[in-house]
């Protein structure tokens, strides 16, 4: 199937940033900088608060649980602008062109927004694809992989795509919370009952990340990892 922008193509620019953590420690070089930090800064504190009410819904009495692992010293968080330009030969067509190909993230949770374009599609558990409701207002937070461990499958990283539209361009904006590259990455103590084993092999999250990035995008890249 044919890709249309995304941000491994380069018919359209997009941008790939690694925040500073947790805040710049130098002052921002233009009042755009300035802008993006305060922006990363502020969905990063939504991913917190996320994952503080996620450990609250899973009983766990450490409310930063979770969330440490984004906000602890040298935590690896990713900042990415995907741009896809309209494709307008498929105007009429009735067929779709895909702009960013089916993945699930890995890190542990991404916060994305978007220019109020659609496009955005999840997969449901029977595979069917449903879009996701493009409200420029709104936040999407998705649960990557290491969040699936974390709670051993209590929460799934849920497949997603990007469907290219017809008519409009889409601007996305995600911030990924990754944990610290040392980090291991396995099921909390706190939250395994009695006898429960993890369900995964031991990894760090570097591990995972090279793992990933010799992957192909749309390949579980879990199963890898998945005690058989
Ligand atoms: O651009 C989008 O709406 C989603 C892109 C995405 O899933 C990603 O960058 O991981
Ligand atoms: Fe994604």
């Amino acid at each position: 199937m044919a890709t249309w922008g995304g941000s491994s193509t380069s018919s359209s620019p997009s941008t790939t940033r690694r925040s500073p953590t947790p805040a710049p420690s130098r002052p921002a070089r233009s009042s755009g900088e300035a802008a993006l930090n305060e922006y990363i800064s502020g969905v990063r504190k939504l991913a917190v608060r996320v994952m503080e009410a996620m450990s609250e819904g899973l009983g766990i009495a450490q409310a930063d649980a979770l969330s440490a692992l984004v906000t602890a010293e040298g935590s690896d968080q990713v900042f990415r602008v995907n741009h896809y330009p309209p494709c307008r030969a498929l105007q009429g067509l009735g067929c779709s062109v895909t702009g960013f190909g089916e993945h699930t993230d890995p890190q542990l949770v991404s916060v994305l927004r978007s220019n109020g374009t659609s496009g955005l599609q999840i997969a449901l558990r029977d595979g069917q694809w449903v879009s996701v409701p493009s409200d420029r207002d709104s936040f999407f937070v998705n649960v990557g992989d290491s969040l699936q461990v974390l709670t051993n499958g209590r929460f799934k990283s849920v497949k997603h795509r990007v469907v290219a539209n017809s008519l409009k361009s889409r601007v996305s904006f995600i911030y990924f919370g990754g944990p610290p590259l040392a980090q291991r990455i396995a099921p909390l103590p706190q939250l395994l009952g009695e006898g429960e084993q993890s369900l995964y092999k031991e990894f760090t999250w570097d591990e995972y990340k090279k793992a990933a990035y010799k992957s192909r995008l749309g390949d579980n890249r879990l199963a890898q990892f998945e005690k058989k």
